[in-house]
């Protein structure tokens, strides 16, 4: 449909001012001779804040902080800000911690930049002033740092008002997330240990940075056990919705059961440097109260790994029942003594009060002897995977070779090494240690493959005696030795995919 508008001629147009003009004088003349003065300051004030010409452009300030505690839009838009760094920018400003791995970029002055965000513009405009009076403010850097403040920071971001809901809506919450992403690439790796404090008979979490060079490239395992472990991560951290959905605390449990040397504490770096979240190493052994453990484990953060190695041997937990429950109602054992914290108090905690305070946890349990352990760990629901890492194959091998001797394709040693390492339990420690013996891979690969002829004749000597003595003493070893498996149990409750 087409619609025609006359145009005024310039005549009639004047005539319309004329008469409009005429009016406002009118009204003006009544207003002075019949209403009070005040009620006229209130009619003309809202005629004139209705008529005012008004801008089309909206600007929202962010400032850094509410005089209180720091505020997460301006950090997040310093990060996101520098990440799109381009020529405009005139001087920056650029600082280091001692433990930090990369630089931090900082506006030096007053600058502008102008993002686009579903085809609209937005500028953004950093400001810097010079407190007027008061006393320096002390501020939290947001890593636990304070310092003098003599300035007031912030920013201006301005946009066309009719985009409002689009820029305050959809564009300042994408703004966060970037800003959340990353920080998660620049991310240090802790790990956290536990130390006594010195002045009370506490324990407490030390940190240092995580140098583990452990990556799933590195490890050698099978490559559908890799995969389905990457997978299970990668599930497990975008399914924040899903768990609040299901009513599920947001935590994953892994069990690492296997013989010693052959990668569990590897797969551990390997998890926390992919996910980039901290360990928190949980030896058992130190942990003297149930107390001690809660007050421990709510102090870890979210993001990140809780690990308790050797879960078998660490301490002798008492069962969940209590001491009633011992046979014949005799005293414990002094090693039991000595641990006044119970299997329960862990179980519970894992369960129950993690569920309500913590987001993105993974708990790590390790033990060489799966067989041994308690029941109550292992029923279905408490450990969402159990992943046996066992013997290196033939496969395994070759990752190890390309890590510590570079050897990208194909070595005229391989196959007799291959068919050796098939044939007999062999860990992956054991073949790393003889790789690093030299920098020559003809050499190095020789004294590999000595290694494994010597080996083999021991265990084809110690099979002719008869005397049983191989491997003595753990089920999980011999059934492991049987099949070489690489076997990965998902437990019956897994979430659906
Ligand atoms: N699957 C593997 N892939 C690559 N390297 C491995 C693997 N397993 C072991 N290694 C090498 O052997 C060393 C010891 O392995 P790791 O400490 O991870 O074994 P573990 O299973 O935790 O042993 P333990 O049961 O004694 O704690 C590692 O530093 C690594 O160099
Ligand atoms: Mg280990």
């Amino acid at each position: 449909m087409v619609t025609f508008t006359a145009i005024p001629s310039p005549s009639s147009v004047f005539s319309a001012y004329a008469s409009l003009s005429a009016s406002i004088m009118l009204f003006q003349t009544v207003l002075n001779q019949f209403v009070p003065r005040p009620v006229q300051n209130c009619i003309s004030s809202a005629i004139r804040y209705y008529f005012k010409p008004r801008s089309s452009k909206l600007v929202v300030v962010i400032e850094e902080n509410d005089g209180i505690s720091n505020n997460e839009i301006y950090n997040a838009a310093e990060i996101y800000l520098y990440s799109k760094i381009d020529s405009s920018i005139e001087c920056l400003k650029i600082t280091k911690r001692p433990k930090e791995a990369s630089i931090n970029i900082k506006f030096a002055h007053c600058e502008k930049m102008v993002d686009y965000y579903d085809g609209v513009e937005v500028v953004w405009r950093f400001c810097c002033e010079e407190r007027k009076k008061g006393p320096s403010k002390l501020v939290d850097d947001d890593s636990g740092h304070f310092f003098s403040d003599f300035e007031k920071r912030y920013f201006e971001l301005s946009f066309n008002r009719k985009h409002k809901e689009k820029i305050l809506g959809s564009y300042v919450p994408y703004v966060l997330r970037r800003s959340k992403d990353i920080k998660a690439e620049k991310k240090v790796v802790k790990l956290h240990t536990l130390s006594s404090i010195s002045y009370s008979s506490s324990i407490a979490w030390e940190s240092i940075n995580l140098e583990h060079p452990s990556t799933f490239d590195t490890i050698a395992l099978d490559a559908k056990l890799k995969k389905a472990i990457i997978e299970d991560l990668d599930r497990f951290v975008r399914r924040k919705d899903f768990y609040r959905k299901v009513g599920k605390a947001w935590k994953r449990g892994y069990l690492l059961h296997g013989p010693p040397g052959t990668g569990k504490s590897s797969l551990i770096a390997a998890i926390a440097n992919y996910l980039r979240f901290d360990i928190y190493d949980l030896e058992l052994a130190n942990i003297k109260r149930d107390s001690d453990l809660r007050r421990l484990l709510l102090k870890t953060a979210n993001r990140s790994i809780l690990v308790i190695e050797d879960i078998d041997c660490g301490v002798e937990l008492p069962d969940r029942k209590g001491p009633s429950a011992h046979a014949e109602g005799r005293p414990r054992e002094p090693q039991v003594r000595s641990c006044r914290f119970t299997l329960s108090g862990l179980l519970n905690f894992i369960d129950g009060l993690w569920s309500s305070c913590g987001d993105e946890r993974i708990i790590i349990f390790t033990t060489n002897n799966r067989d041994r352990l308690d029941p109550a760990l292992l029923r279905a629901g408490r450990m969402d995977m159990h992943i046996s890492m066992s013997y290196l194959t033939a496969e395994g091998f070759k990752i190890l070779a390309t890590n510590y001797l570079d050897i990208k394709d194909h070595h005229w040693q391989f196959e007799e090494i291959g068919e050796l390492i098939e044939s007999m339990n062999v860990t992956p420690a054991e073949v790393a240690e003889e790789l690093m013996k030299s920098d020559d891979a003809d050499v190095s690969l020789g004294g590999l493959l000595n290694f494994l002829n010597v080996k083999r004749k021991k265990m084809n000597d110690d099979d002719e005696d008869g005397d049983g003595t191989k491997d003595k003493g753990s089920d999980e070893i011999d059934q492991v030795q049987k099949g070489k498996r690489l076997k990965l149990d998902i437990n019956t409750d897994e979430l659906p995919r």
